[in-house]
């Protein structure tokens, strides 16, 4: 088993990252203080519930806690105010109390959604991080907790640290390839802004991770939320570094808003924004090396590289404009300068990202 720690004072928690921790989950919960007195609300989608949510179940309640569950409908739809409205009407009538604990299980979307039902039902209550999917190594650390609205990605939420983070490696076993292929978008993420050899090491073990090997799984997933752990360590409200994490996500945002929030995976969203970002590197003097390594990794990964066809340029840049990395008028991004480094770089001239953008659609066209 692995252990990690997100270093934020009193707040800070562990993650651990093995095998079969499902069945030894309440173990851990009591051991970081969820309450067995208050009832807890485990919430989940339909497609993990099927496959994982009795054992959680099992563990939790022959340890002596008292569990309610909710299933949601798998996918980005469910991040919604709606769903978060009929969720807090569900713990209402479950009983659950300012000492409950709202666990999430399964993926970046469930992570979100019951993230933000424990950030806002009574103004707050504890919440625990179940990760079933590769993406989740990134969004079940850090606290960044949203729904979704129509014009804008995550543009509803709080940041909410959970009291611990279970990564039961087992879980991931049973993921459709596509899935694996968009939770390897963040892995590179991780490494293409802070460890240029775990990039090269991803691009080498694409093959295995995409085969699920569990050693190079175990070794991406820890190193991929080392990165993200140290990140959100030394700024958690994301005055400044943390905004590096956004890699890939200002033109991924709004490729997930303008297709309607499904369409894409958001690793595959991302995948694209990313190279989106490398050639807009190229144009603040980044060797050309950045855009090809960047465009290799994501490929062997099984990624897309290129703007499917029917994406409208016009609205992928209004989208951009309702984005949180929209500030004061101007366009902030997130640039690669090297295989490991990126820089903040505000007021990126619109016109570029338009060429960018289209440029990223024409080469979808002559494929
Ligand atoms: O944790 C962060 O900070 C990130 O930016 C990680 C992203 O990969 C993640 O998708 C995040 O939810 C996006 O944040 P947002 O603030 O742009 O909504």
């Amino acid at each position: 088993m692995r252990e990690l720690t997100v270093d934020l004072g009193e707040r800070s928690y562990p993650i651990y990252i093995g095998e079969g921790l499902l069945e030894e989950a309440s173990v851990y919960f009591a051991k970081h203080g969820i309450s067995k007195k208050s009832p807890l609300m485990i919430i989940t989608d339909e497609q993990v519930a099927g496959r994982h949510l009795a054992a959680l179940e099992k563990s939790l309640k022959d340890g002596g806690f008292s569990v309610v569950s909710e299933v949601v409908e798998a996918g980005e739809s469910s991040k919604s105010l709606a769903m978060l409205g009929m969720l807090v009407g569900k713990a209402l009538e479950a009983g659950l109390d300012r000492n409950s604990a709202i666990v999430a299980l399964g993926g970046g979307v469930v992570g979100d959604l019951a993230g933000f039902v424990a950030a806002s039902y009574m103004r707050g209550v504890k919440f625990v991080q179940v990760p079933t999917t590769i993406l989740a190594h990134d969004s079940s650390v850090g606290g960044k907790v949203a729904v979704n609205h129509p014009l804008a990605k995550n543009i509803i939420g709080a940041f909410h640290q959970p009291e611990l983070v279970l990564y039961d490696l087992r879980t991931l076993q049973t993921l459709p390839p596509r899935e694996v292929s968009a939770g390897l978008s963040e892995v590179v993420k991780h490494g293409l802004i802070w460890d240029a050899d775990f990039v090269d090491w991803c691009e080498t073990n694409a093959e295995k991770l995409l085969a699920l090997d569990p050693d190079s799984i175990g070794h991406a997933l820890y190193k991929g939320s080392s990165v993200k752990a140290a990140v959100v360590s030394q700024d958690e409200r994301e005055n400044d570094l943390r905004a590096i994490l956004n890699l890939g996500h200002t033109i991924g945002h709004a490729l997930e808003a303008v297709a309607g929030y499904g369409e894409l995976l958001h690793g595959e969203a991302i995948s694209i924004g990313m190279i989106g970002s490398a050639k807009l590197g190229l144009r603040y003097g980044a060797p050309e090396d950045v855009y090809t390594t960047t465009k290799r990794v994501l490929s062997a990964c099984g990624l897309p590289v290129r703007l499917p066809e029917h994406y409208d340029v016009d609205s992928i840049m209004d989208a951009m404009m309702h984005d949180k990395k929209f500030k004061e008028g101007t366009m902030v991004f997130v640039v690669p300068t090297a295989i490991g480094k990126v820089d903040i770089v505000k007021d990126v001239p619109v016109a570029w990202v338009r060429e960018i953008v289209e440029q990223l659609k024409q080469e979808a066209e002559l494929q």
